[in-house]
């Protein structure tokens, strides 16, 4: 019968519809949803590939230039049916066939953002709009992960998502924060202008296992300086505070939201608020209470207050983060001190 379909016999009203063909159900015909993971092989990429990959439905595809990612996150899937792993900078076009983009690439640390800032904004304006064409192309939906650094220096506290924000769009973070915020606008242009379907999630701090040991962030800083037994780096003046967020918790948040009906942008963070200093005292007392806390020099234009209202991801996506900062700590700590080869003392 399938050979009569694609003879092109198919014009007699009389023959009963068609059987599918057998080839349906093999791997090639089957419902599966294809999923592109830009960006899939750093930090939450690969938490969030792992998740996805839970689901045999799921076929997935992760894009990587492996600037601050690494295939060693992926180790576990290389060479699975259903994964599939390609060197590639999102700044160039990519043709490939795809039903949902998670578009996450875009170095995140602010050392690594600041390193090579032409690259950074290159890579959330050009990566973003060679996205969106390829969602557009197939029509896929597409799930930008934007940041809390939209809002700058907020002058609200807590930050919801009506806030506008405070944005130097001259200074030195600004190729990541202005970059995320022309993303944030291409993509509703493209919603607006070409019905794609898009959702966009505001992530805050997120930290957890496989975060790199020298990524320059705050937590694995603070978690390798305790278990090598250095001085914890407070940032003067240690009175800014952040909220931080499970990395578990994020990929949850952002699988609803991606498979939820609302485009955002929807805030997805821990609302547990914590300075500087705060956290490097929880980091001494739950790691190595034998190590010292010294103030370093900040660097410019460091948001000086953080937290989410996350109203609307608890009302809209029925979501809210589970996992506590100390909780979550010695969750990190146990992966730092594998790769560290620094075993707990009992
Ligand atoms: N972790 C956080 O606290 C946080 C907060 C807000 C927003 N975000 C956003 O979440 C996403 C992931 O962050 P992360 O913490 O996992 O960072 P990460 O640096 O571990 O991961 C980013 C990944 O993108 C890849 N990449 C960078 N530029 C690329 C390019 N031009 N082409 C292809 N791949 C590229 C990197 O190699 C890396 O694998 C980023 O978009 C970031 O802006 C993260
Ligand atoms: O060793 C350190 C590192 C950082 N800090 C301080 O810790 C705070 C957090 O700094 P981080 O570098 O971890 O992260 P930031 O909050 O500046 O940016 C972050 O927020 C939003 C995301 O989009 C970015 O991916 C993420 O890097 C800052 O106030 C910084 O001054 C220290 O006190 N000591």
């Amino acid at each position: 019968m399938a050979q009569e379909i694609s003879n092109g016999n198919h014009n007699s009203a009389s023959k009963p519809p068609p059987t599918p063909s057998p080839l349906r159900f093999s791997k090639f015909f089957q419902s599966n949803m294809r999923i592109l993971v830009t960006g899939g092989a750093g930090f939450i990429g690969s938490h969030l590939v792992d998740k996805l990959m839970e689901n045999e439905k799921n076929e997935v595809i992760v894009v990587d230039n492996y600037f601050t990612g690494s295939k060693d996150n992926l180790r576990k899937w290389i060479g699975h049916p259903r994964f599939e792993l390609i060197r590639h900078d999102v700044t160039e076009p990519l043709l490939i066939e795809v039903d949902q983009i998670y578009h996450l690439a875009c170095p995140a640390s602010p050392i690594f953002y600041k390193y090579n800032p032409v690259k950074t904004i290159k890579t959330n304006v050009i990566g973003t709009l060679n996205m969106l064409g390829l969602a557009k192309r197939v029509g896929a939906r597409i799930l930008l992960t934007s940041t809390s650094e939209v809002y700058g220096d907020p002058l609200v506290h807590p930050q919801d998502e009506s806030y506008w924000g405070n944005v130097n769009p001259i200074g030195v973070r600004s190729c990541y924060d202005e970059g995320k915020r022309v993303a944030e606008t291409l993509m509703f242009d493209y919603h607006r202008q070409h019905g794609i379907e898009i959702r966009i999630a505001r992530i805050f701090n997120t930290y957890g296992p496989r975060m790199n040991i020298d990524d320059g962030r705050v937590v694995s800083n603070f978690i390798a300086q305790a278990i090598r037994g250095e001085p914890l780096t407070v940032q003067a003046p240690g009175t800014q505070t952040r909220s931080f967020c499970y990395v578990s918790d994020m990929v949850d948040g952002l699988i609803r939201l991606m498979e939820g009906e609302n485009t955002g942008p929807i805030n997805i963070g821990n609302p547990g608020e914590f300075t500087m200093l705060e956290l490097a005292e929880n980091v001494k007392e739950l790691i190595n209470p034998n190590v010292e806390i010294t103030m370093v020099e900040n660097t410019p234009d460091d948001p000086r207050q953080r937290k989410p209202d996350i109203t609307k991801a608890t009302e809209l996506l029925g979501w809210e983060p589970k996992i506590k900062l100390r909780d979550g700590l010695p969750l990190m700590e146990d992966d730092f001190r594998l790769r560290l080869a620094v075993p707990r003392k009992n």
